[in-house]
């Protein structure tokens, strides 16, 4: 898709009014992230035209498929769009093909047979094919219910908390699919949830919204280290970075990932060197020293310029970000270490990071 995915809108709900105006790379996952009953699921029944908005303006690429202003509607079936809810709504009655060629079905498109095969791959579901739905794990469901919704090539993919009904062993299993989706498909993704894992993992893009409002947007490694707005995270509070796998040590059983400004060791996972990652690295595993720290067993540490310095959750502490090179850490330290340290925006300090998550 060429162009960007906007989305103008504002909407009376019971307690607020959602009013929103945003622009979203043609590409990728948007997460519409936020408490529940912060608008996002309303955000994306407008997107579907399920709900009509008021001064609305929703652009796809070069399709208009709102536009208040010139009185333009298109309804529902107009907008060439798949839906993914929290729960998979597939037919009982049909197998999974017939779930797939119902998506199909609601293509104009010729090469939408073509399509369904390349859907079936992506998603990993050709032996499900001759399946009735109601033989499918809850994670089988959900892929199934993706793949019928690309099967009608629509040009944004909407997903409403897909992963909300499944129990941890079934999240982490999907994951991956859409990880996949996301590297292999050029199709913007508007997908909503309230799981910081899911938005860490999976996020390109992120729309904060709390009230009908929006709070921050961004590139997902600036919003989630962002201190200004600490209960975007709240205790999971801290930074992703990315990263390249450079090593893999068989002595240490370790791996070397590298960003910009140095290099991370941690658990070797088996990913292969040269796979791009993620690493999220909370605030609560970041510790800061004003001079190299010697003599410790923590093997990450870094020299950085502290950026700002933010309140935290809670009054005895506070949450320090600060630049390795162009990459953001956020350390969470107390107040008294602070003023120990004499830590200032602008002033240089190390970083040490007890601990450091894989994503992907
Ligand atoms: N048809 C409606 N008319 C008026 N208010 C509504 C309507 N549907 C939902 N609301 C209210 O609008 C607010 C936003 O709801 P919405 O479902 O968009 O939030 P959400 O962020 O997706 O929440 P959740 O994460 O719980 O799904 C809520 O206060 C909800 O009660």
């Amino acid at each position: 898709m060429t162009g960007e995915l906007q989305v103008r809108l504002s909407l009376p709900r019971a307690d607020f009014t959602l009013d929103v105006d945003l622009r979203l790379p043609a590409s990728g996952i948007s997460v519409l992230f936020g408490p529940s009953g912060s608008g996002k699921t309303s955000v994306l029944r407008c997107v579907a035209g399920l709900e009509k908005g008021r001064g609305a303006r929703i652009v796809v690429g070069e399709e208009v498929w709102q536009d208040d202003a010139a009185g333009v509607f298109l309804p529902t079936h107009r907008r060439a769009l798949g839906y993914v809810f929290q729960e998979a709504s597939l037919f009982a009655h049909l197998d999974v093909q017939g779930n797939l060629d119902y998506g199909r079905k609601r293509s104009r498109s010729p090469g939408a047979a073509r399509t369904l095969q390349d859907v079936v791959e992506l998603l990993g579901i050709g032996h499900l094919l001759g399946r009735r739905v109601a033989g499918l794990s809850g994670g089988e469901r959900q892929r199934v219910a993706i793949a019928r919704a690309l099967a009608a090539m629509p040009r944004l993919l909407l997903l409403d908390e897909p992963l909300a009904a499944l129990d941890a062993a079934r999240r982490q299993e999907i994951l991956p699919w859409l990880e996949k989706l996301r590297a292999e498909l050029k199709l913007p993704m508007l997908y909503v949830t309230h799981a910081v894992d899911e938005l860490a993992r999976l996020a390109d893009h992120v729309v904060v919204l709390e009230q009908g409002r929006v709070k921050a947007a961004g590139p997902v490694d600036e919003v989630l280290s962002a201190i200004d707005a600490p209960g975007v995270a709240g205790d999971e509070a801290g930074a992703l970075v990315h990263g390249v796998v450079a090593e893999r040590s068989d002595q240490w059983q370790l791996a070397r990932v590298d960003f910009d400004h140095g290099s991370f060791w941690l658990r070797d996972s088996g990913i292969a060197v040269g796979r791009q990652v993620r690493l999220r690295i909370l605030a609560r595993d970041v510790s800061l020293a004003t001079c190299e720290p010697l003599g410790t067993s923590i093997q990450n540490h870094f020299p950085c310029i502290v950026e700002s310095i933010a309140p935290d959750t809670h009054p005895s502490q506070v949450l320090v970000r600060v630049l390795c090179g162009h990459t953001a850490l956020v350390a969470r330290i107390t107040r008294r270490a602070l003023a120990g340290l004499d830590l200032k925006a602008g002033g240089p300090a190390w970083a040490q990071v007890k601990s450091v998550a894989l994503l992907s």
